[in-house]
């Protein structure tokens, strides 16, 4: 992804919404391109993937929110377009409910263990 589609420079919030199965891949494809520090979250969302359909003492149930992964990393000294093209391959099935991945500017970082302002440390 370039940088014209992802903003040109400044800190940046690349925000994923992923396949759990896919985590692991998706871990290991952000080590790659420099980008290892993230945060994950179990989240439950819905989008265009069919809902669930099931039996529970004869009655029928629908689940349309399924069990995805958010997962939260904030880059400044790579490209965000790298991390959105690393996510993007790693967590890639063609399937309905692969995801979505966001990019949000981020107005500042702070180190707690250090104090230090600015680029967040990896
Ligand atoms: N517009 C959206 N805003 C926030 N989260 C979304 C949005 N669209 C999809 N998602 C999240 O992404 C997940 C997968 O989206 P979905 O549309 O089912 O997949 P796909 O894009 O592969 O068809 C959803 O379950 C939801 O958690």
């Amino acid at each position: 992804m370039s940088e014209t589609e992802t903003g040109n420079d400044g800190i940046k919030l690349v925000m994923a919404i992923i396949r759990p199965d896919k985590l692991a891949d998706v871990k290991t494809a952000l080590a790659e391109v420099g980008a290892p520090s993230l945060t994950v979250t179990n989240v439950s969302g819905r989008g265009s993937q069919p809902a669930k359909k099931g039996q529970w003492r004869g009655e029928e149930y629908t689940v349309d929110l399924h069990q995805k992964v958010k997962i939260e990393c904030v880059v400044a000294d790579i490209p965000a377009g790298d991390v959105v093209d690393a996510i993007a391959e790693a967590a890639h099935t063609g399937e309905k409910g692969d995801g979505k991945i966001f990019i949000l500017p981020v107005e500042g970082a702070v180190q707690v263990r250090t104090g230090k302002e600015g680029s967040p440390a990896v």
